[in-house]
């Protein structure tokens, strides 16, 4: 774990692209979108599916968005035709042709939701349901942070669920799936096998993309000033990642 003060910023794609094949993984909400109020106010531009695909196209077909949201609500702000795309914090994964990778992604149960809606309600925090969990939202009052956290901790417990930490947020999920996940089973599969991974991503859930990339000879690249972080580069802001990956 490193210490983000001391992270340089990391070698230009162009020339890592050019000493040996990569396999770049993206995060999405503060890596390729800044963090907006709410879930559904991000202003993602118009023509970022194209972009990203034609970065993809550049890559030999090595790029991946690894995502907390759902593939659908991705798909919703940003067309992912052409992308390989895991969601739901690497539950739910599915190749460039669109084409399912392992098993599906499971809901919760629906009493944990209905915990979570009724907690949220009284404690007046913003629950976003999910197909494959929930998201306790905190961003508007930072100051109930610990009582999102123990109620996720509480309905965590009583229902054997994960629980994912995130900037304002805390989520929870079926247990079993994350970003480390979802790039290794990109990185079993053709294109991507062999090639260096590099995952890009802002928050505490793209530490397990990180860490597998190391694992798998590659690296981690932050986004912001979180510590601690397993990355060995950083990038301070979303529009520095769009200039390193000259979209
Ligand atoms: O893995 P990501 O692609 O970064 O998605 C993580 C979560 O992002 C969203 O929440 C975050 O962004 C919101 C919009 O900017 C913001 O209001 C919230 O405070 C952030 O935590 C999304 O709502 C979640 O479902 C994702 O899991």
């Amino acid at each position: 774990m490193s210490d983000v003060i001391d992270l340089p910023p990391p070698p230009p794609l162009g020339r890592l692209a050019g000493a040996r094949e990569i396999a770049l993984f993206l995060d999405f909400d503060g890596t390729l979108v800044n963090l907006a109020h709410a879930p559904g106010a991000i202003d993602v531009p118009p023509d970022l599916g194209p972009r990203l695909r034609a970065l993809g196209d550049r890559l030999g077909g090595r790029l991946a968005l690894v995502s907390g949201r759902s593939l659908e609500d991705l798909g919703g702000h940003c067309p992912i035709d052409g992308i390989a795309c895991a969601g739901s914090h690497g539950a739910a994964r599915r190749d460039a042709a669109g084409v399912a990778i392992g098993d599906p992604a499971l809901a919760i149960a629906p009493g944990a939701l209905e915990a979570l809606r009724s907690g949220a309600r009284e404690l007046g925090l913003m629950l976003e349901a999910k197909p494959h969990g929930a998201a306790l939202h905190y961003r508007a009052n930072p100051e109930r942070a610990a009582l999102a956290e123990a109620l996720a901790d509480e309905v965590a417990a009583r229902f054997e669920l994960a629980i994912k930490p995130g900037k304002g947020v805390v989520e929870l999920t079926q247990t079993g799936a994350d970003k480390g996940g979802a790039v290794r089973a990109f990185l079993a599969l053709r294109p991507f096998a062999g090639a260096l991974p590099v995952f890009v991503g802002d928050d505490v859930t793209d530490e397990d993309g990180m860490i597998a990339c190391e694992e798998a000879g590659g690296f981690g690249i932050l986004v912001g000033d979180r510590a601690p972080t397993a990355a060995r580069y950083r990038l301070p802001d979303v529009p520095a990642v769009y200039e390193w990956l000259s979209l």
